[in-house]
């Protein structure tokens, strides 16, 4: 093991290998335009190098020096993940903030069982979440860093502990229900499910026994402008608000300054802040919790991700996820339908995800009818021998007909760079559905081969619709949770599904970068093995 001290992020970067095609066998029954002596390193290796650049939901925002050379590694390191996960409490910077006893009773709804009854006394029992409770963030033990997907810490792949907080109902709580106005805020593109979320916080809100809650209109930007006033939420007002779709808020992209949203805060009185986005919201909802803790304010703000890419580091999957990949079903089905009814037809289906591939990958799996799914995380060629098109003739030639699913921000090489952003800085992506589309046209008259291309774009029928049950559930659970965070006197935090169970992480450890597709992991294999797609290299 190496004695120097070395600068690394806690994902193990191996050399590319050189040997092993096993793929090939597969392939070549589908492509036989591929050479299998070619003497070069397997794409999928070469992806996997270069993704780790910037990969992964494993990593995080900080890099740590690590000496694997001194015995006592394992618990410094474990020493310093506890504090980068350690979460912000009001008390960290209002030294006066003080404990109640929570009014979020669980006692009376859930008589003791007899088996607890044994062990302790009905007075002892009481159903809230310890602080030092904690949830493990990785799960796999990897024999070896070659295990398919690997996370390894050190050199060896040692197993080392990586504990985060568990979200819940604490029994002391810092804020007086009859002292808090909460706020919530829905920022960035829609999303299924937001009206789920603020439904959610309201009622648990009322719970607790709060009675200032308002929605701030159109995102960040109801802060600043004098002409949205703040909307009255009751258990009344979000009682059916879920069964539509958007967001009864209203969203937006740019906005105003971090101090004059904190200053309009603090002339409203709020001293929760419920921040409904995704990346660029949390960065936003992050710094807010800074400014407070500049001006010493008594204020919670709590997170909760939004974003149907599901490209936030380290959760499992954020809510309209699985909505959306339900829903681009039908999309790829119609696809489908029209290149099979059609003579040699080919369907092309894009679907969103500015920088990762997860609902064009869940949504080919789920059905079944994509021939190649094209993502961002994995180059590929449209033309030569090896490219996209002339796997689609191949395609034409031996079943007929072809389906494709292409992710937004795949193959952005191929597309003028404009610099153009939107208002709150995201790069406008060139619409690669469009531009592959016109290139099949062209590749196929050229050839004289003729194909017939449908092309279908369902991007805003999908991010428009209500969330289906799983996300509902989903939705519910995190927005509880936000308000029992917000209770407990954190701030600076976001709630997350974690291998099945809700926590609670410090924002800047989520959106250091965007989540993205491991192009190694077992769910893309799982994805090009039942695509049958071999690789565009
Ligand atoms: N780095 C940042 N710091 C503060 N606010 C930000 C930052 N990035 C984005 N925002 C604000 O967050 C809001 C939503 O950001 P956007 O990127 O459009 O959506 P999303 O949160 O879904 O990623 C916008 O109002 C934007 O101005
Ligand atoms: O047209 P809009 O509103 O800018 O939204 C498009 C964007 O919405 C997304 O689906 C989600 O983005 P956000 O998470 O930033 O809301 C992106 O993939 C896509 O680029
Ligand atoms: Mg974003």
């Amino acid at each position: 093991m190496a004695a120097t001290s070395v600068a690394i992020k806690p994902r193990l970067v191996l050399p590319p290998k050189t040997s092993t095609r096993c793929g090939d066998h597969a392939l070549l029954l589908f492509w036989p335009g591929r050479n299998p002596n070619r003497n070069e390193i397997p794409q999928r290796m070469r992806v996997k190098a270069q993704a780790e650049k910037h990969d992964s939901s494993s990593s995080s925002s900080s890099t740590m020096s690590i000496d694997f050379s001194d015995p006592d590694w394992k618990s410094k390191y474990q020493r310093d993940f506890e504090a980068r996960f350690n979460i912000p409490h009001i008390t960290d910077v209002v030294s006066e903030a003080v404990s109640y006893p929570s009014t979020f009773c669980l006692k009376m709804r859930t008589p003791v069982s007899v088996d607890l009854l044994e062990r302790y006394s009905d007075e002892e029992w009481h159903g809230y979440i310890y602080n030092n409770d904690r949830v493990l963030l990785k799960v796999i033990h990897y024999s070896s860093p070659t295990s398919a997907g690997a996370e390894c810490v050190d050199p060896d792949c040692t197993w080392v502990e990586q504990w985060v907080h568990r979200a819940g109902p604490r029994e002391k709580i810092y804020f007086k229900p009859e002292e808090v106005k909460a706020a919530i805020v829905t920022c960035g593109g829609l999303c299924p499910g937001l009206n789920n979320v603020i439904r959610q916080i309201v009622i648990t809100l009322e719970i607790y026994g709060v009675k200032k809650i308002v929605g701030i209109p159109f995102g960040y930007r109801g802060f600043a402008d004098k002409d949205l006033a703040e909307i009255p939420l009751s258990r009344k007002v979000v009682q059916n608000i879920h069964l539509s779709g958007g967001s009864l808020l209203g969203v937006s992209r740019g906005g105003p300054k971090v101090s004059e949203i904190v200053d309009s805060m603090e002339e409203r009185g709020i001293n929760m802040l419920f921040v409904l986005g995704g990346n660029g919201t949390h960065a936003g909802a992050n710094a807010i919790h800074e400014e407070c803790r500049k001006r010493r304010l008594k204020i919670a703000v709590v997170g909760v991700p939004k974003t149907i890419d599901n490209d936030i580091l380290l959760i499992d999957k954020t809510f309209g996820f699985d909505t959306a990949v339900e829903e681009a079903q039908r999309a790829i089905n119609s696809a489908y339908i029209e290149a099979h009814s059609a003579y040699r037809g080919i369907g092309i289906v894009k679907l969103m995800g500015r920088s990762s591939g997860f609902i064009a990958m869940q949504s080919s799996l789920a059905s079944g009818q994509i021939d190649i799914c094209l993502i961002p995380e994995v180059p590929f060629n449209l033309h030569g021998p090896h490219g996209v098109l002339s796997h689609l003739k191949y395609l034409l030639e031996t079943k007929g007909f072809a389906v494709v699913c292409v992710a937004e921000g795949a193959g952005q090489n191929f597309l003028e760079k404009t610099n153009a952003t939107d208002a709150s800085g995201n790069i406008v992506l060139g619409d690669i559905g469009v531009h592959i589309q016109q290139e099949i046209k062209k590749y196929f008259k050229e050839v004289g081969f003729p194909a017939d291309v449908k092309y279908i774009d369902p991007t805003y029928m999908i991010r428009a619709c209500r969330a289906n049950a799983s996300d509902r559930i989903l939705c519910t659970v995190l927005g509880q949770n936000a308000v029992h965070g917000a209770f407990a006197g954190y701030s600076g935090i976001t709630v997350g599904i974690c291998n099945t169970h809700y926590v609670y992480f410090p924002i800047p450890e989520v959106i250091s970068q965007p989540r993205v597709l491991d192009p190694n992991s077992r769910m893309w294999h799982r994805c090009l093995t039942s695509t049958g797609q071999p690789d565009f290299f």
